[in-house]
Formats: structure tokens, sequence, C-alpha cells
């Protein structure tokens, strides 16, 4: 019997034609997959353990693709995906597998891919003023949130929008875990907890339920009429003020473990033609033993896991993280003035250790890097120095506060980039590729890009010593390396390796490396002097702005090679060349980098060979660029 009813699900009508009393098994069959599955790839598995039944009541209620099914994030769609079609999870998140999001190349049933949070509504308002625009008013929005993402201010400004529509036939989920990987924070957390824990939520789940098993159809259809469409909408007496103030009906809160109880919440939002909120409480890993007692993050973003114990195949994938979580900690002892503040990631980006010591030092400001940027500034001005860490994705949407408000203001803050260049396996809206070049633009900020711990360390140390203006230090996501060792500062530039050529008129070549991408640069070095070169490779750490020890390193060479795990447009290869230029430096500069493209979901490796970064290639490109010069 094992996946039989899952095997006969190819298309949402197959979830609709199911009879109401085999949707446990369904789920149960579900669950059993995603844990199968996901802990052989590694991918988002609390999350959708959390939404089987929430995404099986939504397939059955409304008609997608005719209705549109928006997911905030993305990271819960796996459920959606198997309802619509797509079984094959050997390769999640894998080159030529699925993608761990929304997919428009996968299918007709997926329309957002952009995993950055809290935009689901926003597209939802978007797409139903288009419906209503465009005479396709009967059709049905719906924009499933987390509370986590709910704490995203762009959310805030779609609800705004939302509640002036009335006409439109737009539904707001809320799957409501009580978790971003944390418990959720702030006011709005306090707000849905006061929602679900009331007396009146347990009241009606019992009610509910008692009611369905005694009175079977007939007595759904009196709970419908009692509290039917747009009077009955207000459904249950409960402190409902936020979202009823802004001029949106709610339903809920409802059990979203219990399928049959979502479907009448939603069925009855479908029916109120209005926009509606509809409050569904859920819980993230449900089923899986291992994720429900874990109290990080209940499994939220696993890499391979044993299936039964749940424990970790491979060692831990974020070395860089460490360091740097050890590191702000000895930074924090000395210093009393440092604080720290995560959007929603205390874990991941590795300040628990810094909130076990000083607690009252951290700030957890919810999916809200705009705020964090902004109100950093304000901490520095009240004389603390922040140390803002998040991954560098997730910094593009607070770039006008880095602006305009950390650097206008000449406020000491720093900013630290986890998963900055090729992430890969999260594919086009996870690479922290865009970071160097947006940031360079940036009148007095800093930028460090350490090639090892030893770097990393120190680039921190150094970074919160800068008061008077922004500062970032970016790592990536790839394995920490062993000790790169500098045989010479030259002005802040480190110089790691000189190979001489036994020919004095050699052409003299600098190659310059960028962070993660140094142990490349080395190897470009040595394969370059084994062509008869002089070679000279070395280590700017701070890269950004260009020092003018390399701009001088540039005139002394003949051809200059610059590799980045960044935007090769407006990077610092393309910096090092506008320098360079400045001061009537004519060396050739050639800047190795990431085009500028979105690119597919793939291992790092696999990205880094596809888009030619290997030092095999670059030394070909090397050799072609000086053999025609
Ligand atoms: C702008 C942005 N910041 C941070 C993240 C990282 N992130 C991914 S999922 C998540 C938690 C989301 O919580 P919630 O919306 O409640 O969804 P749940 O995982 O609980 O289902 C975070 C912080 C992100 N995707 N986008
Ligand atoms: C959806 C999201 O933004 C995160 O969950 C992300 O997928 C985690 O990535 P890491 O595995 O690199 O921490
Ligand atoms: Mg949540």
């Amino acid at each position: 019997m094992s996946r039989s009813l899952l095997s006969r699900v190819r298309t949402p009508a197959d979830v609709r034609a199911l009879p109401p009393g085999q949707l446990d098994a369904l789920a149960q069959e579900i669950r059993t997959f995603l844990v199968d599955q996901v802990s052989r790839t590694g991918g988002h598995l609390g999350p959708n353990l959390g939404v089987v039944e929430l995404t099986i009541a939504l397939h059955r209620v409304f008609e997608s693709p005719r209705d549109t099914l928006v997911f905030d994030t993305g990271h819960q769609s796996y459920v959606h995906k198997l309802l619509t079609g797509r079984r094959d999870f050997e390769a999640l998140r894998r080159r030529d597998g699925l993608s761990g999001y929304p997919s428009r190349a996968e299918s007709e049933h997926d329309v957002v891919e952009n995993s950055h949070a809290s935009t689901a509504l926003s597209w939802a308002d978007g797409i139903a003023k288009a419906n209503e625009l465009q005479g396709r008013s009967d059709r049905h929005v719906v924009a499933v949130i987390g509370d986590g993402a709910l704490t995203g201010g762009m959310a805030w400004e779609a609800l705004n929008n939302i509640a002036e529509g009335q006409d439109r036939r737009l539904v707001v989920v809320v799957n409501d875990n009580g978790r971003s990987y944390a418990p959720t924070i702030g006011g709005l957390a306090l707000h849905l907890d006061t929602l679900r824990t009331t007396q009146g939520y347990e009241n009606v789940l019992s009610w509910g339920k008692r009611t369905l098993k005694r009175s079977g159809p007939p007595g759904r259809l009196a709970y419908d009429a009692l509290h039917g469409l747009k009077k009955g909408i207000k459904d249950v007496v409960l402190p409902q003020g936020l979202f009823e103030d802004l001029g949106l009906k709610y339903v809920g809160p409802v059990d979203g473990h219990d399928e049959q109880a979502v479907e009448r919440a939603l069925r009855r939002a479908q029916a109120f033609g209005g926009p509606v909120i509809v409050h569904v409480i859920t819980e993230k890993g449900r089923g899986y033993t291992p994720a429900e007692q874990d109290v990080a993050d209940r499994f939220h973003a696993v890499g391979v896991i044993h299936p039964e114990t749940g424990l970790p195949v491979a060692p831990s994938r974020f070395g860089w993280t460490s360091v740097f979580a050890d590191e702000i900690v000895r930074i924090g002892r000395r210093r009393p003035d440092v604080v720290a503040i995560t959007a929603a990631m205390l874990q991941p980006v590795g300040l628990a250790p810094f909130a076990a010591e000083f607690p009252d030092r951290v700030f957890d400001v919810g999916i809200a890097e705009q705020h964090a940027a902004t109100s950093a500034a304000g901490m520095a001005f009240g004389g603390l120095h922040p140390v803002v860490a998040v991954y560098a994705t997730f910094l593009n949407r607070a770039f006008d506060q880095v602006l305009m408000d950390v650097a206008l203001h000449r406020a000491g803050v720093t900013f630290v980039l986890d998963r900055a260049g090729l992430t890969g396996d999260d594919g086009a809206s996870h690479n922290g590729m865009w970071d160097m070049a947006m940031l360079a633009i940036v009148p007095g900020l800093r930028l460090a890009a350490p090639r090892d711990e030893h770097t990393l360390r120190a680039a921190l140390r150094e970074a919160v010593d800068v008061d008077d203006a922004p500062t970032v230090v970016r790592y990536p996501k790839s394995a920490l390396v062993d000790e790169i060792p500098a045989l010479e500062d030259v002005d802040g530039v480190d110089v790691l390796a000189r190979h001489d050529a036994d020919d004095a008129q050699a052409r003299r070549v600098l190659v310059v490396g960028v962070g993660a991408m140094v142990g490349c640069a080395l190897q470009v070095g040595e394969a370059l002097a084994a062509h008869g070169l002089a070679v000279t490779v070395v280590d700017p750490r701070w890269v950004l702005p260009i020092p003018a020890a390399l701009t001088k390193l540039v005139g002394d060479h003949d051809h200059t090679v610059t590799i980045e795990d960044g935007l090769v447009d407006g990077g610092v290869g393309a910096h090092v060349a506008q320098r360079a230029a400045e001061h009537g430096i004519t060396t050739p500069v050639q800047a190795f980098g990431i085009p500028r493209d979105f690119l597919p979901h793939a291992s790092r490796d696999q990205l880094v060979g596809t888009l030619r970064l290997t030092p095999q290639d670059i030394t070909r490109d090397v050799v072609t660029a000086l053999t025609r010069a």
C-alpha cells in the first residue's frame, strides 16, 4: 500500500477526486516520502513536514493554475511539487534536478521563484489587480506566508494595499508555526500567540471536531450557514484586532493538521469574494520525531542526514561561520560597546555563542534586514558598535539603508556577510554574488574578503575598530581552507607568492586573489610560472576601496589578473582597472568573476566549472590573452 495514493496523484484534480476519508493516509505517505528523500539530498525538511495538510487543502479548494498559488520564500513548496506531478526528488537542489523552490521552468503551477522572504503578499496584490483589470475577477489569488516572513516590512506594505481592494479575490494564508528558524520575535509574534492560545481556539477546535464527527456533511453545511459568508467570516470571538483593524476579514485560527478544518476555512474564504486572512496553526517538523524534538530550528534546512536518527551524515558544513562565532565572542569580551544584530537567523549566522554569553547585547529583529541596518545606525549614534550578521544575498534589500542611513551618517557599523559568493544548491536567489559590485559604490565603505581563518579573525578585529564608516567582512559557504601564509605585507597588501622567471625579458604578471578565490589565484600563479612568466600573487584582504598599494603593484607589472567570486561587472577587478586608468597606468587588467546572470542551482564546484573559474580555465584564458598581446 506504501505510496499508492501518492503515486495516483499526478495533478491537483487527482487530489480533489480523493474521498476525504483517504486524505490522512495521503498525508502520511507524503511525510514518509519527504523524510526518505530529503534525508538523502538535504533541503527544507521541517517547513515542508508542517504544511502537508495545508497544501492538500489548498489544492482541493482552489484550482491551480486557474487560481494562483504563491508561496512566500518558497522553501515550503515540496508538497505543492508532489501534488502537481513532480515526484522525482532524487536530485532535489542538484544540477538538473528539481529546484528547492518554486520554478516556472518546472511547472505552470509555480509562479514566484524569489526565495527572499516577505514578498508573496505584494506578488498576490499585483496578480489580483491584473486579474481585475483583465477580466479574470472570478479567479482567486492565494498567498501562503509564514509567521516569520510576516515580520518583514514588505508584507505589511502589501497588507495595507490589499485591504484597499475589497472586491479582489485574494486569500492570505498565514502559516503560523510560531517559528522562523527559532521562535518568531516581536509584537506580531505575541499577537499571533494570543490568537492561537486563547481558550476560544481550543473550544472551536473541539467543537468543530465534535460537530464533524457527529453530523458528517450536513453538519458541515450547518456550520457554514451559521458562520458562513461575510458575516460568519468573523468566525470565532477572538481578539482579531490587528487584521480586522486593517480592514481585512479574518478566519481562524484553524488547526493546520486537521485537513478538513483547513478545507472548511479555505472554502469560506473563497466564498467571501474579497481579501481574507486565514490563520492556520501548524507545527514545523510535524510527524518526524527528530525534527519535532529539535529545539534549535526543527530541521529548518538540513544537509544529508540519517533518516532514523536525523543526525548529520557529513561533518559541519559551516567552518567559516564557526570562526566568526568564536571571534565575535572574543571581541565582545574586550569591547562592551559591541552588539550583534541578526535578521531571524541567530544560529545560522553563528551568533548563538555571543547570545549565550551576552544575552542583552544581541538583537533578533525578525526578517527585517532594512530595519537591521538602520537601527544599527541608530545604535552607532548612541555609542555602540553594531555588528549586523546576515547572509550576503539578504543584504541586497537593505542597500538604501546601508547607503543613506549608515554611510551618509558615517556610522561605525560592521556588516558580516556569510554565504558570500557562490552558494549553489539554493539557486539564483541565494548566491551571495552581488555584494561587492553593489557596495563598491558606497562612499567611505570598506570591505574585507578574508582568505582563511587567520585573516577572517584579523578582518573582524580591524572592522570593529572603524567607528566613522561602514565596514563589511564577507566570507563563503565553502569549506574553510588551511592557513595561507603571506610572504610579505606591502602597505596592507599580502604578497603570497613570487615566481621569478629564468628569462629576464619574461613578462611580469600580477595575480590578485579575492577571499575564497585566493587558493585558485595561487594555482593560477604556479601554472603561469610554468609557462615561463614572472608572477606575483597577492591578496589585498581589504579589497574595497582598492588599496593604493595594489594600484602601484598593477603599475609595476605588464599584465594583471583578478579573480573573485562576485559579479565581474563592477566588481573588484573592474575597480582595479578603473583606479589604474585614473593613475595613467596602462597595464591590462583581465578580470575573472561571476557573469551578470541568474545562475541555475547546482553545487558550488559545478558552478565554478560551468563559469570557467577553475585554475585551469583561467590559466588558459590568461595565456591566450598574453599570446594575443
Ligand atoms: C529576506 C530574507 N531574509 C532571510 C531569509 C532566510 N530565511 C529563510 S526561511 C526563514 C524563516 C521563515 O520563517 P517562516 O516564514 O515562518 O516560514 P517557516 O520556515 O516557519 O515555514 C528565513 C529567516 C530569507 N529567505 N529572506
Ligand atoms: C530559505 C532560506 O533562505 C534558508 O533557509 C536557506 O536555504 C538556508 O541556507 P543554508 O543552508 O546555507 O543555511
Ligand atoms: Mg514560521
